[in-house]
């Protein structure tokens, strides 16, 4: 062999038995901090502290100098902290499955691959998992940049106890799969209504004729095309998952088109400094002004409103609405407290659904 091959081969050898040491090293204390927590009093055993995780992985892209990117360097370290966690308690999460959708990708984004993940049939089965404890955690999409909201989350939010604790963001990046071999050969395609409206162009130029049918999910679509012959639209994940050719890759028109998902369960994160609220109220009714008097302490108080959504309160006699407001900051930071009291007090109802730490990438 190539000396200078052979030498780079030796410091590779010699920092992977360091690195190694070191993973073992960290592992070990994890366990110890869970020990420290049982002994604090935490009997739950569930030792996931989401704050925690958010600061390690900011902290771990902040001292990224490459010529790793900032994501590759937060998904090593997702990937550890995860092994470690999963020798303290191995977290059982929910998701909108079946196996192969975004939501399962979003899943090992925020969790890593060391958790027991369950995919479920539908939003609302993923609050009863987690509301009757069969799952620790649950991972539900709530809005696309194209598509906008989702609006079975949103209603199952203003009805749960559960709490947010988390959000992701996952860039969605579709593909046209099928067991064919080339883009020419489809007649029949297969997807989810957002991934179709968010491929329009893409299959208007290459695919005009070809037949488009709405199935209830990504993964399942894959699984009629694999049956049946045809295409479905996709992310790579499924690709691999179903042994399905990717006859094209980024077929959605906008390049920026991104998914956010929410995760939730029965914990509410510590502040991190760098965090969201997610509240949901309605405003008193018959009452002029009623939700620009709501919204007015925030602004007052400087506080930044990144998304208000409005929802109809499903059987009110007359019409009513739910307002999801989202707004940088954590509930517990006094100056919200005291904003938050105000609302309560001018709202008809009002809830605070979480506070919790920015998706850290
Ligand atoms: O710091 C803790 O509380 C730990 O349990 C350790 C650790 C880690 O590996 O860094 C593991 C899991 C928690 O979710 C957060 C962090």
């Amino acid at each position: 062999m190539n000396n200078e091959l052979a030498q780079a081969r030796i410091r590779i050898d010699a920092l992977d038995e360091q690195i190694q040491t070191l993973i073992s090293q960290r592992a070990r204390i994890a366990q110890e901090v869970a020990h420290i927590k049982e002994r604090m009093g935490d009997s739950t055993g569930n030792h996931y502290r989401p704050s925690r995780e958010a600061e390690v992985l900011r902290r771990a892209m902040e001292r990224n100098t490459g010529p790793l990117t900032d994501e590759t360097v937060a998904r090593l370290m997702r990937e550890i902290m995860s092994a470690c966690l999963s020798l303290e308690s191995p977290l059982k999460i929910a998701y909108l499955g079946p196996e192969g959708t975004y939501t399962q990708a979003a899943v090992q984004k925020h969790f890593g691959d060391s958790v027991t993940a369950r995919p479920a049939a539908a939003i609302d089965e993923i609050f009863r998992d987690v509301e009757t404890g069969n799952a620790d955690y649950g991972v539900v999409p709530v809005e696309n940049s194209l598509g906008g909201i989702v609006s079975h989350t949103l209603d199952e939010l203003a009805q749960t106890t559960l709490r947010i604790c988390g959000e992701v963001t996952l860039p969605i990046h579709h593909c046209l799969l099928s067991t064919e071999t080339s883009v020419e050969a489809i007649r029949h395609i297969y997807s989810h209504q957002q991934s179709f409206a968010q491929c329009r162009k893409w299959l208007d130029a290459r695919l005009p004729r070809a037949e488009k049918e709405t199935v209830a999910s990504n993964a399942q679509a894959v699984l009629i095309a694999r049956e049946k012959g045809g295409a479905a639209i996709a992310g790579q994940q499924a690709a691999k998952l179903y042994g399905m050719n990717i006859l094209a890759s980024n077929i959605e028109d906008d390049p920026n088109n991104t998914t956010r998902f929410l995760i939730i369960g029965k914990h509410d994160p510590s502040p991190t400094g760098d965090d969201v609220t997610s509240v949901v109220l309605t405003a008193q009714r018959n009452t002029p002004g009623a939700l620009f008097k709501l919204l007015q302490p925030f602004a007052r108080e400087n506080i930044d409103l990144t998304r208000i959504e409005s929802r109809p309160v499903k059987g009110a006699a007359v019409r009513d609405y739910y307002f999801f407001i989202d707004f940088r900051g954590h509930a517990l930071d006094p100056r919200i407290e005291s904003v938050l009291g105000e609302v309560r007090a001018a709202a008809a109802y009002f809830k605070v659904l979480g506070s919790y730490p920015t998706a850290p990438f």
